[in-house]
């Protein structure tokens, strides 16, 4: 069964096209990653999937019908990219107003307990740390018990504790049925949490599979030297000139060490180093940079 569906989807802002023509569909039961860099894209989509913004072209739904239409987020748990909670609340007096808007919530105690939040139910949300804070926030998204719950960059800021904390806590709403699209920067929290991951890069959805085949694709390594004259060498997806240096771009660095060795290449100043999400999305899909072509 259909969730979420985005349908050619784009959305513009003035003159910057945020997504361009995006399709994505979330089934009951998954639990899918929203990977890519900032502005890919990744809040608008999940904003005209919640009803807060309106697609400029293509269609958008929501257990079958209008995101915008109020009967459609019945199910439906959010937590934003920023939230603001009411310093002087305590922290059960907000689960409290927000478990009063449905008919079966998960009880007080067991929802703070599941984020690590149980010592701080009778602390005002103003005197929380930031990382208290945003767990907050996203175990607000829980306490209907909705069967969607998108959360958008939830661990941006926290702490490696709290991340796990909140992981551990997605993982168990989901391994109890519950379906989540998530945003997030961070390949290792995608790969932590989800099985599918959706990589959106400039608007547009640049892959869309298993953790396994997606790492594959931004799993890549910026190997640089100076050399004179390079052969061809087996396995570079990308290669780029800056001052006098030479960036390849490879899947298997070691591999690609051992072979520059092996034509007897003369280098110096060999440096491998991992390339940022950032940079393999700009490696991976520039125009004005060869194409990569798998090896
Ligand atoms: N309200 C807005 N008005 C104008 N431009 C916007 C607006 N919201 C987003 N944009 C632009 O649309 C593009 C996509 O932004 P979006 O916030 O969806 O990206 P993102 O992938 O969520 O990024 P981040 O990881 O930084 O949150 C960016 O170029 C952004 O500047």
């Amino acid at each position: 069964m259909i969730l979420a569906r985005a349908d050619q989807v784009s959305r513009r802002y003035g003159e910057v096209l945020a997504l361009d023509r995006v399709d994505l569909t979330v089934r009951a039961g998954e639990l899918v990653g929203l990977l890519g860099p900032n502005g890919a894209g990744k809040s608008t989509l999940l904003n005209l999937l919640i009803g807060l913004r309106r697609p400029t072209a293509g269609r958008v739904e929501l257990f079958g019908g209008d995101p915008r239409d109020h009967a459609s987020r019945r199910q439906l748990g959010v937590t934003p990219q920023e939230t603001g909670l009411p310093g002087t609340l305590r922290v059960g007096e907000v689960v409290d107003f927000v478990s009063a808007h449905f008919p079966d919530p998960v009880p007080r105690d067991e929802l703070l307990a599941r984020f690590g939040l149980a010592d701080q139910v009778r602390r005002q949300t103003g005197g929380l740390s930031g990382g208290q804070r945003r767990r907050l926030a996203v175990a607000l998204a829980f306490v209907g018990r909705p069967r969607l719950v998108v959360l958008d960059e939830p661990t941006t800021g926290l702490d490696v504790e709290a991340r796990h904390t909140l992981w551990e806590a997605v993982r168990g709403f989901h391994a109890e049925g519950g379906t989540v699209l998530l945003s997030s920067h961070y390949l290792e929290e995608v790969e932590a949490l989800a099985q599918r991951v959706v990589v959106i890069g400039q608007g547009r959805v640049l892959a869309d599979d298993s953790v396994a085949a997606i790492r594959g694709i931004v799993g890549v390594r910026r190997v640089s030297l100076v050399a004179d004259d390079l052969p061809p060498l087996p396995g570079v997806l990308a290669t780029e000139q800056t001052e006098g240096r030479t960036h390849l771009l490879t899947a298997d660095a070691d591999q690609l060490v051992r072979d520059l060795v092996t034509a007897g290449v003369t280098f110096r100043d060999l440096e491998v180093r991992p390339t940022s999400l950032e940079e393999a999305f700009l490696a991976l899909t520039a125009g004005d940079r060869p194409a990569p072509t798998p090896a």
